[in-house]
């Protein structure tokens, strides 16, 4: 590794030091006899000037160095309010590790071209942003799982069959069998909740979902719990108090990575329990009352939940969904047989359901039944059917789309921005 400083740990109090930085070429200009050059690295940018009369050869190199070329500085900090971060470094050493004539990425690139080069749009300090909220984000859930007493466990993503549906299977050939990607590792959190009661897992789940909306991606990262003993409203409870934290640790953390996204952090500072919960009937007739054309036991899609969420200024729980629109394992509401003890979290701004969760049926018969009802197999999900056989035990779980979260968090306008390579229906490559 070599030996040098950060570009964001150049202070103007360090006037006068010798230091040597690595990185690469983010802007440069010349102006008479001086080329300015600012240096990009993992924590920011920092401006240098390379001067005839200080070092001819550093001169007559940096002249030559293109966008993004990597390059190797050494220099004196000098202290200086016209440069972009107070500070520069009046450079008298450079190596150009590798330059590059032409950058293919320039100011007026397209999305799709981004997306296109997706592999060299990871050099843009905003996409570098982006990265870091999101690690940021699941830096703060372990924190909390952990201190919570939440087991990580690692499930398969192979696996033979559909949690939420078989349309929106990826099927493959598995030597002589069918296998399946995972579309969600819930079924296997609930084999673990036996012997250790409170589990999660960050998986990549996949979907092949047609649709090309702004909050669908085929492979995003799934952060799913599983509680013994927990009923819907507990669930709800630790849903309410992890993204809290996430929030609020991730605008503690990398408050100057998300002001490059958002101006406002109304939301974001509301983003405290308890959030609002609002019944699916109630959410029915806010609907209908803004002029909506929905009926009761249709389900809400993106642009209702646009609609809806313009209710509210924090996340909000909508629960108690008809039975018919939701999954199979979702276990029947007692008072009322038409719904079931479901809730999902949406988020504000337009940004709609970031968390699908539920209390599970429980009882083998019925949910025995309610696999018939779908029209699927029981013999499918034998292994599954035999955890309401040996000691069965009411629970409850929720999957949080973590490029959904990251797009709400920073206002991105698709949720592929949020993901180091997006997967879509036209998008496998690179
Ligand atoms: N352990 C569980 O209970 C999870 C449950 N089996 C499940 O998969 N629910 S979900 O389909 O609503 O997906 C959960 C979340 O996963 C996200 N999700 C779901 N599908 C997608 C797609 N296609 N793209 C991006 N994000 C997606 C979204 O935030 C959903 O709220
Ligand atoms: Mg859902």
């Amino acid at each position: 590794m070599i030996d040098k400083v950060y570009c964001a740990d150049v202070r103007p109090d360090m006037e006068g030091k010798r230091v040597k930085l690595a990185g690469w070429v983010y802007r440069k200009r010349e102006v008479g006899k001086k080329v300015f050059i600012v240096l990009r690295d993992s924590s920011g940018i920092v401006q240098t000037i390379f001067k005839k009369e200080l070092s001819e050869k550093a001169y007559a190199e940096a002249k030559k160095v293109g966008i993004e070329s990597s390059i190797i500085v050494e220099g004196t900090v000098k202290a200086d309010p016209r440069a972009p971060t107070g500070v520069e470094i009046q450079a008298d050493k450079i190596e150009v590790v590798q330059n590059v004539d032409f950058f293919p990425i320039t100011k007026d690139a397209s999305d799709e071209f981004l997306l296109d080069v997706r592999h060299l749009h990871l050099h843009s300090p905003k996409v570098a942003s982006i990265m870091k909220v999101k690690a940021t984000m699941m830096q703060a859930a372990r924190e909390w799982l952990l201190q919570d007493g939440w087991y990580e466990v690692f499930p398969p993503i192979l696996v033979t069959g559909a949690v939420e549906g078989g349309a929106t299977l990826f099927k493959l050939k598995y030597f002589d069998r069918t296998a399946y990607l995972s579309q969600s590792a819930q079924l296997y959190l609930e084999a673990a909740i036996f012997g250790l009661e409170k589990v999660w897992s960050l998986t990549p789940s996949f979907r092949a979902e047609k649709s090309r909306t702004r909050r669908h991606l085929t492979e995003f990262w799934h952060l799913e719990l599983e509680g013994a003993w927990m009923d819907l409203w507990d669930i709800m409870k630790v849903e309410e108090e992890l993204v809290s934290y996430m929030v609020q640790r991730t605008l503690e953390l990398r408050k100057s990575d998300i002001e490059t996204f958002r101006k406002d952090f109304t939301t974001l500072k509301n983003t405290v329990p308890p959030f609002p919960r609002i019944s699916y009937d109630e959410a029915i007739d806010i609907l209908q009352g803004k002029g909506v054309n929905i009926e009761w036991g249709e389900d809400m899609g993106a642009d209702e939940e646009r609609i809806l969420t313009q209710e509210f200024e924090s996340p909000f729980f909508v629960y108690g969904y008809p039975k018919h629109i939701k999954a199979f394992y979702m276990k029947e509401d007692p008072d009322d047989p038409r719904k079931v003890l479901a809730a999902d979290m949406l988020a504000p701004e337009g940004y709609g359901e970031v968390i699908g969760g539920s209390q599970r049926e429980d009882d083998y018969d019925k949910l025995v039944q309610r696999i018939l009802d779908e029209g699927m197999d029981p013999k499918d999900y034998e292994w599954y059917l035999d955890l309401r056989k040996y000691g069965s035990v009411p629970h409850s779980g929720f999957g949080l789309g973590l490029e959904r979260l990251v797009a709400w968090v920073l206002k991105l306008d698709h949720v592929r921005w949020a993901t180091l390579f997006p997967r879509t229906p036209s998008r496998l490559y690179p």
